[in-house]
């Protein structure tokens, strides 16, 4: 599915030519710049133009195993070819700088390719060596010593006889990995660990590309010294022949089965038989094991979760990606589509003139709009929270872990929720596995498990948020992200609609909070234990962390559109905010209750908000497609049938159709062999 140079549909030609933005420009700044946009079509272009990377048959005709061999294949030339983009080029922003030398900004940059368009357009189930750029890298980086790193980390990143993965979760747990069984003992004699599964339970289960991909794991164990316990550390294992890939001696290793999407990472599960591995193979950043066996405590112990704060904070952009690739999509099938004449004896409209349709597809652009602004503001908190650690100050390590855990959690379901709504918003034909939403969102409803499960990382925040809310009871300095709940003043309704819906979040977010602390108080009272007394007040506890990330999205909109609008033409500015509009006036309504709940709003104030927000479908109708063109979405990054540039929806899914493999005869033998026996009352 090319952008084919053939005719554009009637209908897009006007929408583009109605426009009042220019997607050109919309692109620009989306893209980071004219320069980071050109260099990012170029390198589109360098894959997209060799018929290396055009798969012989569409995905979803392959089985399991041959999808595996073919993402494979396709894997491992993306990367060699990558390598000679950079031998031809400098190394640039966005490409990873795979010749280059390594740190954690070039991990997330590659992170981004390969989790961004060009990614999911070459690989549709997920990239089959995902998991060693994407965490084992990343805790190699941050969780070994110097030594560990001239060892090891060289290597890694040129996959010169390595091919890592990050094994941590276990049959038995995901979620709470104080509780994962598998062992390393520490030999002093021999100065090694021994590495045990000691129960089905024990068994590494998850971990990506650990099937039959990587030949290496940093695997999370429980670290015991003379029969002592000294709680989970990471160690790196050889789990297959470097030469011959053959399991090592005394590994245990497979792939866990098909899923719901992803199929290209491979999966895998892991066991160990009293492997044994040499000391300086535990990472030692932090803690450290000495030769004799002493063990010598790490300044701060959370950087054991270091990656999977890295990870989070990614996330968010992953899946902005994955909504607004469908939120392009349904964009242009709405445009071109046409029902249902809204008058009797007039011609069928786009069904993107019938209102509902623009409540179904416009909040989710608005949506991926601000969680992009988000996730940038994410990433730069990540990195000055990063430089302070490594200064020796802790201290805005909680929040940016309650910051990222509800951020994911919040973004990544919404998202989720965003896809399959924009997916029925093409009726019929967006179920067709040619429209592509079953790759887009089996990828995003992945990420709202992996990496933290959506509860448990609210409960995360929660945990931050009550303390914080004792805190400014004691009139203590609040992190920025939550200074908002000082103010304990009622909302004042003010012509600025925008900034009352932003206030009324953050009162319900911040109502919450104490509601929640509340509770836990009252289970206190009623001699309940402090855990217990979480334990039941964990709807309000983590209902109060997804408005907190509520607020913040909104909040963080509001603020980032004020710079941007310094700096982009009138026009621009001008949508943008129409759209960050859009996005806090359909969180306000989807959250009407407890708006209501906690805030004294009349019922002529709300109709003027929905009033306003209906307004705005309408405004923003007329840029709706050149807005979602500016995304810059190859037609091969969205795949699909219904979402290609010209338009021509019924000519593609035809023509797709016709592809299909059963149509390459014109009976098939199930005839003869099954229905002609039923038929003629044979069975
Ligand atoms: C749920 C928790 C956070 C609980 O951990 P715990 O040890 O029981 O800790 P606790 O007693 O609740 O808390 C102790 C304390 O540690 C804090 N904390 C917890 N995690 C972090 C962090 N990452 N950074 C900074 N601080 C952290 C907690 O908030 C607690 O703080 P507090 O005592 O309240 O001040 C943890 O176990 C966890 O993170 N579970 C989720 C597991 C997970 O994310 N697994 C990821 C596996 S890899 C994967 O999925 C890869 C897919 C990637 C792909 O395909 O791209
Ligand atoms: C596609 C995919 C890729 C993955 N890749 C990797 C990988 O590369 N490496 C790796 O190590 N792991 C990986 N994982 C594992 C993943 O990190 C875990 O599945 C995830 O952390 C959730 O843990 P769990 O499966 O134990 O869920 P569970 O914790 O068993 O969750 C089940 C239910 O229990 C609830 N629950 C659990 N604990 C609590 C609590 N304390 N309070 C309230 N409710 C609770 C949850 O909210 C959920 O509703 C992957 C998973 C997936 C799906």
């Amino acid at each position: 599915m090319e952008r084919v140079s053939m005719e554009v549909h009637a209908d897009l030609q006007r929408e583009r030519a109605a426009a009042t933005i220019s997607s050109e420009h919309f692109a620009e700044w989306w893209a980071g710049g004219r320069e980071r946009l050109e260099e990012r079509r170029a390198l589109e272009r360098y894959f997209f133009d060799d018929p290396e990377f055009n798969d012989p048959k569409h995905i979803s005709f392959m089985s399991y195993k041959e999808l595996y061999e073919h993402s494979v294949a396709k894997g491992t030339r993306f990367l060699a070819k990558l390598r000679e983009w950079q031998r031809l080029r400098a190394p640039v922003d966005g490409t990873g700088g795979l010749t280059g030398g390594l740190d954690i900004k070039t991990l997330h940059d590659f992170r981004l390719l390969i989790s961004g368009p060009l990614g999911t357009a070459l690989f549709q189930q997920s990239f089959p060596l995902r998991l060693h750029f994407a965490m084992f890298l990343p805790t190699l980086l941050n969780q070994g010593d110097e030594e560990q790193k001239k060892q090891w980390l060289e290597r890694a990143w040129h996959m010169d006889g390595i091919i890592g993965t990050y094994a941590q979760t276990e049959l038995g747990h995901g979620t709470f990995i104080r509780g994962l069984e598998t062992r390393a003992d520490y030999d002093a004699e021999h100065e090694e660990f021994v590495l045990n599964t000691p129960s089905l339970t024990a068994y590494k289960w998850w971990p990506g590309n650990m099937g039959q991909t990587a030949n290496m794991v940093v695997v999370l164990a429980q670290l015991y010294i003379k029969g002592k316990h000294y709680g989970l550390q990471p160690f790196l294992v050889r789990i297959r022949n470097e030469q011959t890939h053959e399991p090592e001696p005394g590994i245990d290793v497979g792939d866990i089965g098909a899923k719901l999407g992803a199929n290209a990472v491979n999966n895998g599960f892991l066991g160990f038989r009293n492997v044994r591995i040499p000391r300086d193979q535990m990472l030692m950043k932090n803690a450290k094991v000495l030769p004799d066996g002493t063990f010598v405590k790490g300044p701060e112990p959370l950087l054991l979760y270091g990656t999977m704060v890295f990870v989070r904070v990614l996330i968010v952009h992953d899946v902005m990606v994955g909504l607004l690739q469908a939120a392009t999509i349904a964009t242009r099938y709405a445009a071109v589509r046409r029902q249902s004449p809204i008058e009797p004896n007039a011609p069928e409209p786009q069904i993107l003139d019938h209102l509902t349709q623009q409540a179904k597809i416009f909040p989710q652009i608005a949506r991926g709009v601000c969680y992009r602004l988000a996730a940038d503001f994410l990433w730069q908190f990540y990195q000055r929270i990063m430089q302070q650690l490594e200064a020796g100050n802790r201290k805005g390590l909680p929040e940016l872990h309650a910051l990222s855990c509800c951020l994911k959690s919040v973004c990544t379901q919404e998202s989720n929720e965003g896809i399959d709504a924009l997916r029925k918003a093409c009726g019929g034909q967006g179920y067709l596995a040619s429209a592509n939403f079953d790759n887009i969102y089996g990828l995003a409803t992945a990420a709202y498990t992996y990496e933290g499960e959506y509860t448990v990382l609210l409960l995360q925040t929660a945990r931050f948020l009550v303390r914080q809310y004792e805190d400014s009871l004691k009139r203590k300095v609040l992190p920025d992200s939550i200074n908002y709940m000082r103010d304990t003043t009622r909302l004042r309704w003010t012509k600025n609609l925008l900034a009352n819906a932003v206030r009324a979040l953050e009162i319900v977010a911040a109502s919450k909070v104490r509601v929640a602390w509340e509770q836990i108080r009252l289970e206190r009272k009623r001699g309940q234990s402090a855990q217990q007394a979480a334990n039941l007040a964990g709807i309000q506890l983590s209902t109060a962390a997804a408005a907190h990330a509520r607020a913040f999205l909104a909040r963080n909109s509001l603020r980032e559109l004020k710079k941007l609008q310094r700096n982009l033409k009138p026009e621009l500015g001008g949508v943008l905010q129409q759209l960050v509009e859009i996005f806090v006036y359909d969180t306000f309504l989807r959250q009407l209750g407890d708006i209501l709940k906690w805030n004294h709003i009349a019922v002529v104030q709300v109709t003027q908000l929905e009033q306003r927000y209906e307004q705005l479908l309408r405004d923003f109708r007329p840029n709706a497609v050149a807005l979602v063109d500016g995304f810059d979405f190859h037609d091969r990054v969205l795949g699909s049938t219904l979402g290609c540039y010209d338009g021509r929806i019924y000519e593609r899914l035809m023509e797709e159709a016709r592809k299909n493999p059963l149509n390459e005869e014109p009976v098939n033998s199930s005839f003869r062999m099954h229905l002609q026996p039923l038929m003629r009352g044979k069975l």
